[in-house]
């Protein structure tokens, strides 16, 4: 498996932005979709291109390159994911979009699953899991699971930010999966929340503090 930890100093300045203790709901999610458009580009850059043939200004042929047409479906994790999914559909306005409703149980920290509806052909596509945190990996390997036991073979991850535990915990079950970050952060505290981590990132996005 590969971990990309995206340096890219819009993304480090965004995230840094998120960080901060007192900002607003709407400067969150706007933030959540603007890093995560920034890790959308990165984690599409193996696409595959072909050759294509138009017809110029001039009249004359131009060759050009276009994606090859996989499909793709973006797997936004209920709530927090849909904070990100405008800033990947603005760049894969195509993708079919499937929907996992999971929730961390704060007591046992396992995820508990209450919605699932998946694209069509979801065997056929590349399926870029989306989740804001990347905590135990609870909830991101089962959404894994859902798909795989669904004949997905093609999976990526975009989580605005990783903790160690999470990583291994992915790596573990999915050993090839790409997981792309905006930060790998030190740790999870007693409570399973990442530090220095964003806090609730889906109380923040939906404003239910
Ligand atoms: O890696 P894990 O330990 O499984 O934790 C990460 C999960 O926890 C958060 O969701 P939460 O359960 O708070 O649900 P929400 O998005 O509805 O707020 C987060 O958005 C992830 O889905
Ligand atoms: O740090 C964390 C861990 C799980 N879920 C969150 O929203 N934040
Ligand atoms: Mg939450």
């Amino acid at each position: 498996m590969s971990v990309y930890a995206i340096n890219h100093p819009l993304v480090q300045h965004k995230l840094g932005l998120m960080r901060e203790a007192d900002l607003s709901t709407k400067s969150f999610r706007e933030l959540a979709g603007e890093v995560a458009k920034l890790l959308t580009y990165e984690a599409t850059k193996g696409l595959e291109l072909e050759d294509h043939e138009i017809q110029g200004w001039n009249g004359e042929p131009i060759a050009t390159r276009r994606l090859k047409g996989k499909k793709v479906t973006v797997v936004p994790i209920l709530r927090a994911g849909l904070g990100m999914l405008e800033g990947v559909t603005d760049l894969i306005p195509s993708a079919r979009v499937s929907v996992v409703g999971l929730y961390r149980d704060e007591e046992t920290l396992q995820p508990v699953p209450y919605f699932a509806k998946f694209a069509n052909d979801i065997e056929e596509r590349m399926a870029i899991v989306i989740d804001p945190m990347l905590a135990t990996g609870g909830s991101m390997v089962a959404t894994l699971d859902m798909l795989r036991e669904r004949g997905c073979e093609s999976m990526k991850v975009i989580v605005l930010v990783a903790a160690p535990e999470g990583i291994k915990r992915v790596q573990d079950a999915y050993p090839d999966i790409e997981i792309y970050t905006a930060s790998i952060d030190d740790r999870l505290d007693e409570n399973g929340y990442i530090v220095p981590g964003l806090g609730d990132a889906g109380d923040k996005i939906f404003g239910t503090r």
